[in-house]
C-alpha cells in the first residue's frame, strides 16, 4: 500500500544518518519523524516533520496538535473505568482534552475543504499507526544493542515478533464492550461489561513461554503459526484485530532491515541500555535510545547514491 512514500522516507533517515557518523542519534525522534511522514505522505501527500515542508504554518499547527494528542492520550482517565470517581478528575483535563478535540476538528476541517474525499477518523487513525510502530522499532533497537553479536541473530521477522512478544505496543488492546451475557474462564460477565485484555500477561506467561524474559527471537523459528491458541496476540484478534498488521509488519521490517544493513550500531558508553518502562496506555521506553552508527564500508556507494538521488 503507497509503498513509495515508505521507501522515500527511509532513504530520508538513511541519508540523515550517513551525514552523522558516530553521532549520538535520539532514536525515538527518528522513528518519530519516519513513521508520521509516511503516514501523512499516504494521508495527505504530504510531509510535516523535518525538512521540505510544503507549508510550514500548516505543519506547526500539525505539530502541536500531535504533541497534545500523545500527551493526553497517554493518560488514564479514571471516570473511564469507574464512572462514581468522576469527581477524581480535575477540570482541566477535561477542559484540555476538549480544546484537543476542537483543534483536531479546525484541523481535519482544513482537510475536507482541500479534498472532500478525506474522512475525519484520519489523525486516530495516525496515533494508533505511528505510536505502535516507533515503540517496536525502539524496543527492538534497544533489544539488539544488548546482544554482543547482531550477525548472530535470526531472521528479521523473529527478531520482530520476539519484540513484540516482549513488549507489546498496545499491553491491553483497546476496551472491548460485551455485547451479551457471557462466561471467559469460569467468570460471568453481565452484558455492556468493559472487558480488558492483557496480551502482554498472556505473551509473557512462564507456563506458557520457555523463559519468557529471555530476548530469544528463534522461539519463532518453524512456528508457522504463533497466534494458534492465541498466546502471541500483539495485534489482538478477530473482527476488531488490528488492521493495521501487514502496513505495520511491512514498516518495521523495511526500517530495521535497512538501518541493520547499511550502518554498524552501538551502544554511547559502556553503559547497558535502559530497558526500562514507561506505565501508560502505550508500552514506550521509559527512556528514549540514543544510539550510534557508522555506515558499513560496503553500502558506500548504495548510500552516496541515496544522497544525490
Ligand atoms: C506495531 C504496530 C501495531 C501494533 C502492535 C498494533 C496493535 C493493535 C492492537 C492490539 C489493537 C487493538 C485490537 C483489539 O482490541 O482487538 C489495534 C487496533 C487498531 N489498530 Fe493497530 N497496531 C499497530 C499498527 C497499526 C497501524 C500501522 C494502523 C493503521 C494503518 C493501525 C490501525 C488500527 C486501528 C484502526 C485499530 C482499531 C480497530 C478496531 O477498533 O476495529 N494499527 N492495533
Amino acid at each position: 500500500m503507497l509503498s513509495g512514500s515508505r521507501v522515500e522516507e527511509i532513504k530520508t533517515m538513511l541519508s540523515e544518518l550517513a551525514d552523522k557518523p558516530n553521532q549520538t542519534v535520539d532514536m525515538r525522534n527518528l522513528f518519530f519523524e519516519l513513521t508520521i511522514n509516511s503516514m501523512m505522505r499516504m494521508i495527505a501527500g504530504k510531509r510535516y516533520y523535518g525538512e521540505s515542508l510544503s507549508d510550514l504554518e500548516e505543519a506547526k499547527r500539525f505539530q502541536k496538535i500531535i504533541a497534545e494528542t500523545v500527551r493526553l492520550g497517554g493518560k488514564m482517565f479514571i471516570r473511564d473505568f469507574l464512572p462514581c470517581m468522576g469527581w477524581i478528575e480535575l477540570g482541566a483535563k477535561e477542559e484540555e482534552l476538549r480544546e484537543l478535540q476542537k483543534g483536531r476538528d479546525g484541523f481535519m476541517q482544513g482537510f475536507i475543504d482541500e479534498n472532500r474525499r478525506r474522512r475525519r477518523k484520519r489523525i486516530i487513525l495516525l496515533i494508533g499507526a505511528t505510536e505502535t510502530s516507533i515503540n517496536t522499532l525502539e524496543w527492538a533497537l534497544s533489544l539488539l544493542l544488548q546482544e554482543s553479536d547482531i550477525a548472530q541473530l535470526s531472521c528479521l521477522c523473529n527478531i520482530i515478533k520476539e519484540t513484540l512478544r516482549m513488549h507489546p505496543p498496545l499491553p491491553l488492546a483497546v476496551p472491548h464492550e460485551s455485547s451479551t451475557e457471557c462466561t471467559v474462564g469460569g467468570f460471568h460477565i453481565p452484558r455492556g461489561t468493559m472487558l480488558l485484555v492483557n496480551l502482554w500477561s498472556i505473551q509473557n506467561d512462564p507456563n506458557t513461554w520457555v523463559e519468557p524474559a529471555k530476548f530469544n527471537p528463534e522461539r519463532f523459528e518453524g512456528l508457522e503459526e504463533p497466534r494458534d491458541g492465541f498466546k502471541f496476540l500483539p495485534f489482538s484478534s478477530g473482527r476488531r484485530g488490528c488492521p493495521g498488521e501487514g502496513l505495520a509488519m511491512r514498516t518495521v521490517g523495511l526500517t530495521l532491515g535497512s538501518l541493520l544493513q547499511c550502518f554498524e550500531w552501538e551502544r554511547i558508553s559502556e553503559e547497558m541500555v535502559d530497558m526500562s518502562e514507561e506505565v501508560g496506555a502505550t508500552l514506550s521506553k521509559a527512556h528514549s535510545l540514543h544510539a550510534k552508527c557508522q555506515a558499513r564500508p560496503a553500502m558506500g556507494s548504495l548510500l552516496s547514491q541515496i544522497r544525490t538521488n
